[in-house]
């Protein structure tokens, strides 16, 4: 039976068809339908089925904008350090600049979404083999959810087969009746690994001795915790866990084959609506208190500690003068607050901007990334240092991950707070700001701290 939506479909397909003979490339066609309320996480658990391994889930921390995405329509890579940011954009809007949509609402249309690692000039391990230095997928699948109205979209080109728009059609109502499997046996944790930690702890007094011989101002240095299970992580249990605990973080997942990328992380790295920038100064720790009263001191401390208040400063610093090269109105509040979460509170200063119709998102993440909260203070002599006394590799995390959209609108996080499961393991990063005065054990048990979402997600803390 030929519904007529599906004959919508169509109609807009033959129309691509004629228009990809004209300008001779291949026509994405984006179809948005508004749908009934449906739970974002059992509609990411259903998509398993049909796309294992090509997932994606995106919340921010409001969960105002929700979006799940599920295979792969069409990637964008590239690889090494030029000019990944604007290579992706240019490559997208190649293609979305000619799309074909069903409907004119401009906030939901065909996305993209990705991210990119820490720093594509640093030496690569095996590690990260499954996420290219630029990766982003446009999915074939996309459940969005923005403001409560629920919306899903199909992604389909020219030159699709018609026996592939049924399959599609098909397989979008069953996700539309999502899936409530829950796993009520998650795998245990049979051993932590990590560097030793004096080794680590050398490491920071290294740089804190350049940083007091005038070289630099900050380095922000991180650590592995390599996490062995009894048996298969599932990815859906760790963000069921991280949804339940983290609500006041951005989380995502990003599914790539057998690997999964997977955090919650509380720092923006910048959001563009049109006009309008958003940006985030975060940096700066403290643990949460048992009771208020513990929690409001510790707070307190965190606000007039000198140390925390200089690592905070660099960052709203730098963010500040990158996003004056190409926006006005740059204002931000003249004391940092607190952003608390479950394990950790951060001294938090947000940034508001305007730019002009000439700046685009790529131009915003080439500014600020890296910024002196997970890089350091000035970037190069930053970059380097990590480079040379930091024995990890990043990957992607603490790089910018997020989406864009067609009117080049679109929203990056630091990928922190986050792991990279591998079947039976996962490898989790947690970094801390390092400044003149910083003591090694101190800024040890800060990045204990910060492994502890991902750990409790992962179904205990165990802390070797
Ligand atoms: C580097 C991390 O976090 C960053 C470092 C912070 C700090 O040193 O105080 C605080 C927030 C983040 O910008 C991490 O979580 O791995
Ligand atoms: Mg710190």
């Amino acid at each position: 039976m030929i519904t007529k939506q599906f004959h919508h479909i169509l109609g807009l397909w033959e129309e691509a068809k004629v228009k990809a003979s004209n300008i001779n490339q291949p026509v994405l066609i984006s179809y948005t339908e508004k749908v009934d309320q449906l739970d974002p996480l059992k509609y990411f658990k259903a998509s398993a089925r049909h796309f294992p391994g090509q997932r994606f889930y995106w919340s921010n921390p409001t969960k105002s904008h929700v979006m799940v995405g599920a295979g792969v329509a069409k990637e964008f890579t590239a690889n090494g350090t030029q000019e990944r940011f604007h290579g992706i954009e240019k490559e997208w809007k190649r293609f979305s600049g000619q799309s074909l949509k069903n409907q004119d609402n401009q906030k939901i249309g065909p996305v993209i979404y990705g991210g990119f690692s820490f720093d594509p000039k640093k030496e690569k391990t095996k590690l990260w083999d499954n996420f290219a230095d630029a990766l982003f997928v446009l999915p074939t699948i996309m459940f969005t959810s923005i403001d409560n109205e629920n919306y899903m979209t199909i992604n389909y080109w020219s030159d699709s087969e018609e026996s592939h728009l049924q399959e599609l059609m098909r397989i979008k109502e069953e996700l539309g009746k999502g899936s409530s499997i829950s796993h009520a046996f998650a795998p245990e944790i049979v051993k932590c690994l990590e560097m030793d930690p004096n080794d680590w702890k050398e490491s920071i007094q290294t740089v804190t001795n350049r940083i007091s011989d005038g070289v630099m101002d900050k380095v922000v240095l991180a650590r592995e915790l390599r996490v062995l299970f009894n048996d298969e992580i599932n990815v859906d249990h760790v963000l069921e866990n991280l949804l339940e605990e983290q609500s006041n973080s951005y989380l995502f997942t990003v599914e790539r084959g057998s690997d999964c990328f997977i955090g919650a992380t509380p720092e923006q790295l910048v959001k563009k609506d049109s006009n309008h920038v958003h940006s985030m100064c975060l940096a700066g720790s403290i643990g949460r208190g048992a009771t208020l009263q513990e929690d409001e001191k510790l707070g307190k401390n965190l606000l007039t500690d000198n140390k925390n208040i200089h690592e905070h400063e660099l960052v709203v610093q730098m963010i500040k003068s990158a996003l004056q090269e190409v926006c006005h109105d740059v204002t931000t509040p003249t004391e940092p607050n607190l952003y608390k979460m479950k394990h950790i509170q951060h001294l938090h200063t947000p940034v508001t901007a305007n730019t002009g119709k000439e700046v685009t998102l790529a131009d915003l993440v080439n500014l600020l990334h890296p910024t002196p909260a997970l890089g350091g203070y000035p970037r190069e002599i930053s970059m380097e240092t990590i480079r040379e006394v930091e024995k990890l590799d990043r990957g992607w995390y603490a790089g910018p991950l997020g989406w864009m959209d067609e009117q080049n609108d679109g929203e990056f996080i630091v990928a922190i707070r986050s792991g990279l499961l591998q079947g039976k393991e996962a490898s989790l990063f947690a970094g801390c700001g390092i400044v003149g005065d910083s003591d090694p054990e101190s800024e040890y048990r800060e990045t204990q701290m910060k492994f502890r979402p991902m750990l409790s997600a992962l179904g205990g803390i165990k802390e070797s």
